[in-house]
């Protein structure tokens, strides 16, 4: 299913921290081709020896990154094992998650986040093409390759990492009906994760729900709430649509990707100074 890569071959340069599960690195890959000796700057991502229980998660997320290749998503160059340690190599993507990346206080202007919001629809939309499901779509799950230059007229550029480890608070980013069946994940779970991750990047890369604990979380599933609005109508009612209670009603990639569009072209003409959602 994917590339093994020997432990030898790699080289851990400074830790960037740890998600749930798993600690990232940056590092170095080096590959013999034709007598050559090549390094590959890499993001080395181990599964906490702990967690055996999550191996197949982890590989299967690999797997999955590995098996479908396109622009906005994560390549994955392989996993290595060494001893009880799992490790998974990935392309090394310059500015890292984008809801830190936000969270630092870069203002970024509307059609920033217009333009990335979009490459988000494309990659999820030739996800759906494929019939496969991603899992875990949330800015955390975002890599910022290019930081895009407006006076330039240069875009950012994302690509939608490995679906991860699932873990269990991952209200309000995982659908509603998913809770109640964990396995049968489909295509319109994404639509509803698309929704909540739009209204991440709207909101400078916090989290929707942000200090809520389980249990108001779940009554906010239960209450059948929504997150709190943006002032741009269009722009709530696009979110409102994907994180529709009701899976069947939730748009399909295409009407995404046309009423982003259409957000673009009506951002561009009225003026929106910033979009700032009132939590
Ligand atoms: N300062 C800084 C800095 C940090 C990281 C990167 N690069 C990079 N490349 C990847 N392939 C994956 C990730 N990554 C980040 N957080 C997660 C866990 C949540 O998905 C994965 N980061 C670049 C700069």
């Amino acid at each position: 299913q994917f590339h093994m890569i020997k432990y030898e071959d790699l080289k851990w340069d400074e830790s960037l921290g740890q998600g749930s599960f798993t600690r990232i690195y940056r590092g170095h890959k080096t590959d013999i081709r034709d007598g050559e000796n090549y390094t590959t700057e890499v993001l080395l991502k181990e599964l906490d020896a702990g967690h055996k229980n999550c191996w197949e998660s982890f590989f299967e997320s690999a797997s999955l990154m590995s098996q479908i290749s396109h622009k906005h998503l994560l390549l994955v160059y392989g996993v290595s094992v060494h001893g009880v340690q799992n490790i998974m190599v990935q392309e090394f993507v310059k500015y890292g998650a984008l809801d830190l990346y936000l969270k630092r206080g870069r203002s970024v202007s509307v059609s920033w986040k217009l333009d990335v919001a979009k490459q988000l629809a494309s990659a999820l939309n030739f996800l759906e093409e494929k019939h496969i499901v991603h899992g875990n779509i949330c800015a955390k799950n975002l890599l910022l390759a290019r930081e895009g230059d407006q006076s330039q007229g240069i875009s950012p550029f994302i690509k939608l990492s490995d679906p991860g480890i699932m873990v269990l608070d991952r209200i309000p980013w995982v659908a509603p009906e998913v809770l109640d069946a964990p396995d049968d994940l489909t295509l319109e779970c994404d639509k509803w994760s698309f929704g909540a991750t739009v209204w991440e990047i709207f909101n400078n890369g916090n989290s929707p729900l942000q200090g809520w604990d389980l249990d108001e979380k779940r009554q906010f599933y239960e209450s059948f709430q929504k997150l709190p609005p943006s002032q741009w109508a269009e722009l709530a009612d696009l979110i409102t649509q994907c994180m529709d209670y009701q899976a069947a009603l939730r748009p399909s990639c295409r009407s995404i990707i046309r009423q982003l569009n259409s957000l673009i072209t009506s951002g561009n003409d009225v003026r929106y100074t910033e979009l700032q959602i009132i939590p």
